[in-house]
């Protein structure tokens, strides 16, 4: 039977850091299987909702925080379900001792960093990673260690580990930092394609250059609070942006894909 409780399901979630609330959630439901992007400028709660989702913190008492319908999650049973990549994390991926492109993603089985002696992995895993690999175009990377390759490329090989679960979504924070406008155009061409297959989306960012055609449902915070929450036709309008900013923006769409420039 196909569970289909929501992806995410919060309710009544104050996340306080110096006494001071930093994220305040009434409520906040995104369906099983949409995808949505979650946008806000520096400093709007994005990092403290994804800390949240991970959870590498929590909330203060009375909150319910769901990930299909579990509220009691280890990070075994949460990766199988939901995949996170975030720029932050590929800095211990690039970090001594060199990590083979092949083992970071097998790893990713056992959730450790490297494969260790006492882990006893699998020709299956090996052979998911492997198409993982394939699927975000990185397999070419194979026997290259993490920390010679690209930003772009180490991006893909961490996706390919979370993907590697076969997880329903994947949380995705900041997924284009750091890539120039040619990687970032492949990027999420790639992620497109991951889109395509089945996988839903969590985006968190900045930029609305970055939301996927496939992406429809916006989620805007400020201030650490839900600012608007609807479609992306409805949402990234220039009224809409310069509110979230606070700068007059315009905007303009072309084959589904957005962009925002300052209002002259
Ligand atoms: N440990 C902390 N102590 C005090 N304030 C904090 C702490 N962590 C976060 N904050 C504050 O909470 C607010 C939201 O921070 P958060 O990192 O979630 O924003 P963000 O939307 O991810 O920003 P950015 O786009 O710059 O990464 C910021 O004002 C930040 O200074």
């Amino acid at each position: 039977m196909v569970d289909d409780s929501p992806l995410l399901a919060l309710s009544n979630v104050r996340v306080m850091a110096d006494e001071a609330c930093i994220l305040d959630l009434p409520a906040l439901t995104i369906p099983a299987g949409e995808s949505a992007a979650i946008l806000g400028a520096n400093g709007s709660g994005k990092s403290t909702l994804v800390k949240l989702i991970a959870r590498q913190l929590y909330p203060a008492w009375g909150a319910d925080v769901r990930i299909f319908g579990q509220d009691s999650w280890n990070v075994f049973d949460l990766r199988k379900l939901l995949g996170i990549v975030s720029s932050t994390m590929q800095l211990d991926f690039d970090a001594e001792p060199p990590l083979e492109v092949l083992d970071c993603v097998v790893s990713g089985f056992f959730a450790s960093r490297g494969l260790w002696a006492h882990q006893s992995y699998t020709q299956d895993m090996v052979d998911v990673s492997v198409a993982a690999l394939g699927d975000v175009g990185a397999q070419h990377l194979i026997g290259r260690s993490m920390a010679s390759l690209s930003t772009g490329e180490a991006r893909r090989v961490l996706i390919a580990r979370a993907l590697a679960h076969r997880p329903r979504a994947l949380l995705l924070d900041e997924p284009c930092a750091g890539l120039d406008p040619a990687a970032r155009h492949h990027f999420l061409d790639m992620l497109r394609g991951v889109a395509r297959s089945g996988v839903a989306l969590l985006l968190i960012t900045h930029h609305i250059e970055e939301i996927l055609p496939e992406i429809d449902r916006i989620v805007m915070l400020r201030g650490g609070r839900l600012d608007r929450d609807g479609a992306k036709a409805d949402l990234l309008t220039g009224d809409s942006l310069t509110r979230l900013f606070g700068l007059p923006m315009m905007v303009t769409e072309r084959h589904g894909w957005y962009q925002a420039d300052i209002h002259p």
